[in-house]
């Protein structure tokens, strides 16, 4: 965490029909966001207009958990990034380990819609991760060097700076993973911090915030917030109860205010 925001997001995955994320998303409606703070939610595409709307007065972003590359067409199934902006989102969480695992997602399709999100003015946050193999042979780095690199080949100097990556290792996520340790979390985003840098460039003013997720709880928020390369967290299970959410992000106001004061 540095002097700049924190970020604090929640995905809902496959949670929260229509008349449930209303109610989720009207507990956001009131709630004051501590200062420093950037808050977002990615609630299901069936949920993701009426979610907008309960939240379009208050800083809460809202994102779409995914998004084809092409604008319409003959896409079964598929949402397109002016679909997602028409519904009042901001932003869009792309290249999800499970969407890796499950649907058939790779480095070279999350390129090709990082591009069309940054292209309709969308927020792309792009999903990183190490498999428990991958962690197990020690080529973490690598991986999420190469993720990282084709993510974000080919886009702009300006879109850089409205590009946010995520590094959430498959091993630590759901219920069945282990949350990763501060020290090994604080090793990859040092490293990651450099890769990003190299991508944007030695000279480059622009910093693309790097966030964490896996397994993120009331326990451990703050021990990942106060890490030196890690501008926020995205957490899936602890956050999707919003009375819970919002004590995550009270917690996270919390700690950003005693740095600003210390
Ligand atoms: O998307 C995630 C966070 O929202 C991620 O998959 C982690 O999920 P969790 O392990 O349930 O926090």
């Amino acid at each position: 965490m540095d002097q700049k925001s924190v970020w604090i997001g929640t995905n809902w995955k496959m949670n929260k029909g229509p008349a449930e994320a209303i109610a989720a998303a009207r507990a956001f409606s009131n709630f004051h966001l501590p200062e420093g703070v950037r808050c977002f939610l990615t609630p299901p595409a069936t949920s993701l207009r009426d979610v907008c709307s309960v939240l379009q007065d208050t800083p809460v972003m809202v994102g779409a958990q995914n998004m084809f590359w092409e604008d319409s067409g003959a896409w079964t199934g598929e949402i397109s990034a002016p679909m997602v902006a028409e519904c009042g989102a901001s932003t869009v969480l792309l290249g999800h380990s499970e969407r890796r695992q499950h649907f058939g997602e790779t480095d070279w399709t999350v390129n090709r819609k990082v591009r069309a999100a940054l292209r309709h003015g969308l927020r792309p946050l792009i999903c990183i991760g190490d498999t428990a193999d991958e962690f197990e042979f020690g080529v973490s780095q690598e991986t999420l060097a190469r993720q990282t690199k084709i993510a974000l080949h080919g886009v702009s100097q300006e879109d850089l700076g409205r590009v946010v990556v995520i590094y959430e290792p498959v091993w630590a996520i759901g219920s069945a993973g282990r949350p990763a340790e501060a020290p090994f979390v604080s090793e990859i985003h040092t490293k990651l911090r450099g890769v990003v840098q190299g991508v944007v460039g030695r000279n480059s003013s622009v910093r693309i915030p790097l966030l964490y997720g896996g397994s993120v709880s009331q326990a451990n928020i703050c021990d990942y917030v106060a890490l030196p390369d890690v501008d926020g967290v995205l957490v899936g299970r602890a956050g999707w109860d919003p009375a819970d959410f919002i004590k995550l992000v009270s917690r996270v106001g919390e700690l950003v205010s005693s740095k600003v004061a210390a």
